[in-house]
């Protein structure tokens, strides 16, 4: 009897795939303008892609057609994950479209704790980001929270005060580097992750808040912020306070820290005041003017720039540093290019590099871009919320939830060359995708008949493929990758900390392979994804690395 219920049981849900997909599939030939996208072929009737995302959500978008938009049925939200280059190229850039205030509440609010009162503030300010507000809008100009928040991250990460954050971030390095207590003698090191965390998120935070938040007020802020962090994906699917206490806990210290750390800079002297943080950090304090908005809301908001500022950037140094130290001939390439970029000013102990020649280096470049198409697992949104959205003849009503997901971009065949001149698949890291040679117009990366460069990087032949090494000098290219690589998004809301992310990866990278000797224990070990990150950005390790560590000879 039990076996005659599952038989009809599997045979319905059989039945009820066939018949979503070949829904799915007659819609994508029809030509009619305006259709709404098709929902994805599910297997349970109840439960939608819910068990499909929740058990692997990395197979089950890329068991996703990739060249249409499909509309999810996922837990709490029936998104529409738009596909296809094209459609992802126009739902970029008819990002002014779409209303970033839903997004900023749900972030503020869910994920960053910030009062519902103050997290309401970004809905009620129809007016846009831009400085005009939109027609038709009346909303006072200290209550236009979307526009004020987005000039103060614009100024900060890509205006003026840039140069200043580059400048205090190399300086705060060089001095850690420097004086980190390893000497001539391997050290043994528990993980790289661990390590890296350690390290470089007090230098992150003390760029933004200056020295006092995890030096003075709270001691424990970073190694808390990680735990914060690993608790990031069950508060973003809402699990309730009430199960998951010890994550909202940490959370609530966190905001404590950071609004202790307010009220002491404002009650620091003037001649002190370069202690309490970047420019941009004081200016976010002139939201207080909004209405609904408090100390509360203003840590809760600094808490998500912190959390923007470190997360994905230290992750993708560790899969970067990770790919470096166990491939020797690129670890050969990277010292070479780190070498050349030392300024000729540099004193002997402390190796200080020219910036321009060192981001543009190829093998650095190409290194960051693999490690980033590879890595990087993240949702983009958007939310059209007043007028329905074209896209390449599909019509995504207002009021949906649009994601496109830089996975599908990454890991899609028909998008990158893999297949001729010895190029290597997508689910392999291979940084001479990005390169080309000099005079050669046939790009590594793109889907071609000719290539550029056949290096072969797999941990077994690294060792000896020097000998494979290219004659020409490679150059790293990221033409016509617009929509295709993706890990900052794209259009007017791409991310704003692109230029700092880079800088901090490279300049670290820099210094620990031109100062440092680094042994992972086993090169070999592929290191395990932790796919409950799954959509949120870099991915992070699910388990550690050891390595060894020893200073070289100056
Ligand atoms: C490898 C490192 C990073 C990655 C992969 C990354 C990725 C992203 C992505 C995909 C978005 C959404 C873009 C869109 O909607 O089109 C974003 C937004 C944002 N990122 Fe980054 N990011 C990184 C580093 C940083 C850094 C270092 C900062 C600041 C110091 C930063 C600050 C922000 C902010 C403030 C936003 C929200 C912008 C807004 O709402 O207008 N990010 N980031």
């Amino acid at each position: 009897m039990l076996y005659l219920v599952l038989a009809t049981l599997s045979s319905l849900c059989f039945l009820h795939y066939i018949i979503t997909w070949c829904k799915a599939k007659r819609l994508q030939h029809t030509v009619e303008a305006g259709k709404v996208p098709p929902w994805a072929s599910e297997g349970l009737p109840l439960v939608g892609n819910s068990v499909a995302f929740l058990r692997d959500p990395f197979a089950f978008v890329l068991s996703l057609s990739s060249k249409h938009p499909v509309r999810l049925r996922l837990p709490g939200a029936n998104p529409i994950l738009v596909q296809g280059l094209d459609n992802v190229r126009t739902l970029f850039r008819l990002s002014a479209w779409s209303n970033p205030a839903h997004a900023q509440q749900f972030i503020a609010s869910r994920l960053f704790g910030m009062p519902p009162v103050a997290s309401a503030s970004f809905v009620r300010d129809n007016s846009g980001i831009a400085a005009k507000p939109k027609p038709g809008t009346n909303v006072e100009s200290r209550n236009r929270i979307c526009h004020r928040d987005h000039e103060i991250i614009r100024s900060m990460f890509q205006g003026p005060e840039l140069s200043d954050l580059i400048d205090r971030f190399s300086g705060l390095l060089y001095e850690k580097m420097h004086h980190l207590p390893i000497g001539s003698q391997w050290v043994e090191m528990p993980d790289l992750f661990e390590f890296l965390v350690t390290q470089i998120t007090p230098l992150s935070i003390e760029l933004l808040c200056g020295p006092s938040l995890t030096k003075v007020i709270d001691p424990d802020f970073v190694r808390d912020f990680w735990r914060f962090d690993s608790w990031v994906p069950t508060i973003a699917k809402k699990a309730p306070r009430w199960i998951f206490p010890q994550g909202y806990r940490i959370r609530d210290k966190l905001i404590a820290s950071i609004k202790r750390w307010r009220m002491s800079s404002c009650m620091v002297r003037d001649d002190e005041k370069n202690m309490t943080g970047c420019k941009g950090m004081k200016d976010k304090l002139n939201l207080l003017d909004v209405d609904g908005w408090d100390m509360d809301a203003i840590a809760a908001s600094d808490l998500g720039l912190i959390w923007a500022a470190n997360s994905n950037t230290i992750s993708c140094l560790y899969w970067m540093t990770y790919e470096i130290f166990r491939r020797p001939s690129l670890l050969a390439h990277i010292q070479r290019e780190c070498s050349e970029s030392i300024s000729k000013r540099s004193e002997q102990l402390t190796p200080k590099f020219e910036l321009t020649t060192l981001l543009s280096q190829p093998y650095l470049q190409s290194s960051f871009a693999e490690t980033l198409r590879y890595r990087c697992h993240i949702f983009i949104t958007r939310y059209p919320d007043s007028d329905d959205m074209y896209v390449n003849g599909w019509r995504l009503p207002a009021g949906s939830l649009l994601m496109a997901c830089s996975t599908v971009q990454h890991m899609e065949e028909s998008l990158w060359n893999t297949k001729t001149y010895g190029k290597q698949p997508l689910n392999i890291f291979w940084p001479e995708r990005f390169l080309t040679l000099v005079n050669d117009h046939n790009y590594g990366y793109r889907h071609r008949k000719e290539s550029a460069i056949s290096l072969s990087y797999d941990v077994e032949s690294s060792r000896s493929d020097q000998s494979s090494a290219p004659k020409q000098q490679p150059k790293f290219t990221s033409k016509g990758l617009e929509g295709v690589w993706v890990p900052f998004g794209g259009g007017s809301q791409m991310c704003p900390g692109q230029r700092l992310a880079k800088v901090q990866v490279f300049l670290t990278t820099a210094l620990i392979t031109t100062l440092f000797e680094v042994e992972p224990s086993d090169p070999r070990k592929e290191i395990p994804v932790n796919w409950a990150h799954f959509g949120t950005g870099v991915a992070k390790p699910a388990a550690p690395l050891p390595f060894r560590i020893r200073r070289r000879p100056a």
